[in-house]
């Protein structure tokens, strides 16, 4: 099984306060992992640590084979991207969704026509013209989603850091986002890894999880078996957090 994302003993403190501690885990290639924990369990600071964002005190992350410590800021965008919570704060306010594309095809493909593969991206996220033509405060937030995943996928990265990407939204546009995901992940070249507080996320689009308490991971395994038979006390406290019917 080939692994997209390895992560070894990860670290990163604030003056004596460790945020992420001995964190590893592994995401195979095309797989969908999971990363849960409460408020300030360190999930957001493991994501950034891998997206570069945040230098780590120690630990290894490999994606796709390499080394990231060892990528410049390109070539790193080429393997991992991110999407986070509210994309209003990572998408250009006065660029309309379809420059807002072409700009990160640009820069990334810079010989290659931009125009068929904005129609494709923006097509394999479900927006049209009309979305094409509208800059970002004037989508629904459910839209803008789709706009910050299709920039993500601009680049074919291998892996994709889904940060609280669904939590602003309402029930019924989170189940068609996380539709939208599975689909975009069965069509094949991307894996997940998915930062969520929330089980019944979890439940829907990972097939394995790691939970995290105080900056470590304390349990990991295939989701069916960690959701419905946790084996440590967190996990299980997590669990009776939340409505069984849920997942
Ligand atoms: N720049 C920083 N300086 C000092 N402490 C920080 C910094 N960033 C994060 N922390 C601390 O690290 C801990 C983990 O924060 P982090 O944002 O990773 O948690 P989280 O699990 O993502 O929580 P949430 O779901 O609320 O975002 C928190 O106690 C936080 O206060």
């Amino acid at each position: 099984m080939n692994i997209d994302l390895e992560v070894r003993g990860l670290r990163k403190r604030y003056g004596t306060f460790t945020a992420v501690d001995e964190v590893s885990f592994d995401l195979a290639e095309g797989g969908s992992l999971g990363l849960v924990g409460e408020s300030g369990s360190g999930k957001t600071t493991t994501a950034r640590l891998l997206l570069g964002l945040e230098r780590a005190d120690a630990g290894t992350v490999l994606v796709a084979g390499r080394p990231l410590a060892t990528l410049g800021r390109r070539d790193r965008a080429r393997l991992i991207q991110i999407v986070f919570q509210d994309p209003l704060g990572s998408l250009d306010p006065r660029l309309a969704v379809r420059e807002s594309l072409t700009e990160v095809l640009r820069l990334h493909f810079p010989g290659e026509p931009s125009a068929p593969r904005v129609a494709e991206l923006l097509d394999r996220v479900g927006l049209g013209p009309r979305e094409a033509a509208a800059l970002p405060r004037e989508l629904s937030g459910g839209q803008r989603q789709r706009v910050a995943i299709a920039r993500a996928l601009a680049v074919r990265p291998r892996v994709l850091v889904l940060d609280e990407a669904v939590a602003a939204l309402d029930v019924s546009v989170q189940a068609q986002i996380l539709g939208l995901l599975a689909e975009i992940r069965a069509a094949g070249g991307v894996s997940y890894l998915f930062i969520t507080h929330d089980l019944a996320v979890v439940g829907c689009v990972t097939d394995h999880v790691a939970v995290m308490r105080r900056g470590r991971i304390v349990e990991s395994g295939p989701t069916a078996r960690v959701l419905t038979a946790p084996e440590h006390e967190y996990t299980r406290l997590l669990l009776d957090s939340v409505p069984r019917h849920a997942f």
